[in-house]
């Protein structure tokens, strides 16, 4: 799979591409707005420059990724690819709509369709196309060019050759981690960092601890390189707060269910690091 399209060029589509361009892949990134195009473009650019300052990247090697890359607000563009990564917002209805229209656009009848969700079925975008079989979860971690671990999910409806193909390609050609999970709520590691992630809204909301007791506790008790609240942050308050009404319609288990503070700071626009503010308001 050389050709590889990306949707949605936010905090993680941004950081696929990358991985993808520095795999020496050709990769093609999709999102709605010029304005999100070139965010996710500046975001790459910064990364990359980043990992040549640090020594991690050859100069070349920057540019070359940067010359395999194209942004686009067009979805045609993404017509011949072997493979789509669909990282846009984490919204049902927004996913299942794309995966209509990339089954209606993807030419090569082998490709896979993939999906980043966090936490939704993926049965429910492989009934949204004519090739269920075809569809899968590839669930990347924040920041994707760091962290090693993608999760392969397959649904009820996925070939097992897909969920072969699509983990091979993750392992080998992206050289990541990988491991499987089933088709459920938050899959394996969601599952278990969300509770912990709400819990500690609930600790911070209830007066119990200030944000930067809570996060020291964490990161100098159990040696997490961040605390939970600056995590929540850097994940984005409206993903987790998406996540968090996706897991708790679907189970109904009370550790995922959104806290109202949680709600609110959405509703202010305090959207965690990628507004400049959330929980923090030190991001500018
Ligand atoms: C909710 C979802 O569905 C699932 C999720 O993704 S949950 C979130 C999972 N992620 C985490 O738990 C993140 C936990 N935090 C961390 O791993 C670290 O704090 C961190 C990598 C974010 C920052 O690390 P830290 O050491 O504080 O900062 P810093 O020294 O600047 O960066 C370390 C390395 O990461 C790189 N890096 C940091 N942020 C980056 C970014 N956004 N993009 C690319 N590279 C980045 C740096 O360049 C540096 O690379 P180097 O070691 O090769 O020089
Ligand atoms: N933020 C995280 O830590 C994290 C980690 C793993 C997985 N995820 C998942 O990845 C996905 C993206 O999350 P994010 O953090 O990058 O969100 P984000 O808010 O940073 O970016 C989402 C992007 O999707 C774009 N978008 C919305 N509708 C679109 C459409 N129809 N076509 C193309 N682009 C569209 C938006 O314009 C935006 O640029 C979500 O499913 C999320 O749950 C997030």
């Amino acid at each position: 799979m050389q050709k590889v399209g990306v949707v949605g060029c936010g905090l993680m589509g941004s950081g696929i591409a990358e991985v993808a361009a520095r795999a020496g892949l050709d990769v093609v990134v999709r999102d709605i707005s010029e304005e999100a195009v070139a965010s996710g473009r500046k975001r790459v650019e910064a990364s990359l420059s980043r990992a040549v300052e640090r020594g991690k990247l050859e100069p070349d090697a920057r540019d070359a990724a940067l010359e395999s890359m194209t942004f686009s607000t067009d979805l045609d563009i993404l017509a011949d690819r072997d493979l789509v990564i669909e990282a846009a917002s984490e919204n049902e209805e927004i996913k299942k709509k794309l995966f209509a229209e990339l089954d209606r656009i993807v030419s090569n009848g082998d490709a896979i369709l993939a999906s980043n969700t966090s936490s939704m079925p993926i049965v429910r975008f492989a009934q949204a196309t004519s090739r269920p079989e075809q569809v899968i979860g590839m669930h990347f971690f924040n920041p994707a060019p760091v962290q090693p671990l993608v999760e392969i999910i397959s649904s009820v409806l996925t070939a097992p050759e897909v969920t072969d193909r699509g983990e091979a390609f993750a392992r080998d050609t992206l050289g990541k981690t990988t491991i499987r999970a089933k088709d459920r709520p938050g899959f394996i590691v969601n599952a278990l960092l969300v509770p912990y992630l709400l819990s500690a809204i609930r600790m911070y909301e209830s007066g119990m601890a200030s944000l930067e007791d809570i996060d020291t506790g964490m990161i100098n008790g159990c040696a997490h390189p961040m605390g939970p609240m600056r995590l929540n942050d850097l994940v984005g308050l409206d993903t987790t707060l998406a996540i968090a009404r996706s897991m708790h319609g679907e189970t109904n288990d009370p550790a995922y269910a959104p806290p109202v503070l949680l709600s609110r700071m959405v509703d202010a626009g305090y959207l965690g690091k990628k507004a400049g503010r959330g929980f923090y308001d030190d991001y500018r």
